[in-house]
């Protein structure tokens, strides 16, 4: 896989709660990669919290802080990178990201409300209506994550070590013509 791979970078994206930092961390372990996750390096370059920075600066902030981690990190190769679930709304994170493989985790609401219903840290299902509002980012998303270049479906029985061995199975499928090379 890595001579298939020759170092492109993955990058995980896909709605809050869906995995992208559990399994892709198991997925660089797999592959003998780095691993970054985008919402770590803000926190500790900001020195606050997700919530912290969605409260006192804004999600406007919290953007473009999402965006010049992005932009750093895309300069490396061998990476495996978990995005926060938002990194799709900005064009120029599309533009770092395709130099790598986007790999979409796509899973029911359903399953992502179970996980998350008690989890406080994720600032924009701070709502009187978490449901509503997963719905309806996920609405808004979709057409942006179904420009991934994988699509990997999360089922409710499925380990995070079972998505990553998926996924690594799934990448000789799409290495794009120019990674090949
Ligand atoms: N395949 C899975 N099966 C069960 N729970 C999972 C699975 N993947 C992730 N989780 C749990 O779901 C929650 C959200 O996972 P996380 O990796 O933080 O998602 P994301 O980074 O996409 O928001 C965590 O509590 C995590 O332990
Ligand atoms: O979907 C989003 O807009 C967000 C997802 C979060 O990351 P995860 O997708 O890892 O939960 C985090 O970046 C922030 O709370 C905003
Ligand atoms: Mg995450």
């Amino acid at each position: 896989m890595n001579y298939l791979l020759k170092g492109v970078n993955l990058y995980l994206t896909g709605m809050m709660g869906v995995g992208k930092t559990t399994v892709g961390h198991l997925l660089a372990h797999q592959l003998g990669y780095g691993f970054i996750d985008t919402d770590d390096v803000i926190v500790k370059a900001a020195g606050k919290s997700i919530n912290e920075i969605f409260t006192e600066e804004g999600e406007a902030a919290f953007r473009q802080l999402e965006s010049d981690v992005l932009g750093q990190v895309c300069a490396y190769t061998k990476l495996t990178i978990a995005t926060g679930g938002g990194i799709v709304l900005r064009r120029e994170n599309w533009g770092y990201m395709r130099h790598g493989l986007i790999v979409w985790l796509d899973a029911p609401v359903q399953i992502l409300l179970n996980r998350l219903g008690e989890d406080d840290t994720r600032p924009l299902l701070q709502d009187s209506d978490p449901e509503g509002k997963l719905y309806s980012l996920l609405q808004q998303r979709q057409p942006l994550y179904s420009q991934a270049d994988l699509h990997i479906t999360i089922t409710d029985n499925q380990t995070p070590e079972e998505i990553a061995t998926r996924i690594i199975e799934a990448i000789p499928r799409v290495l794009k013509t120019q990674h090949q090379n």
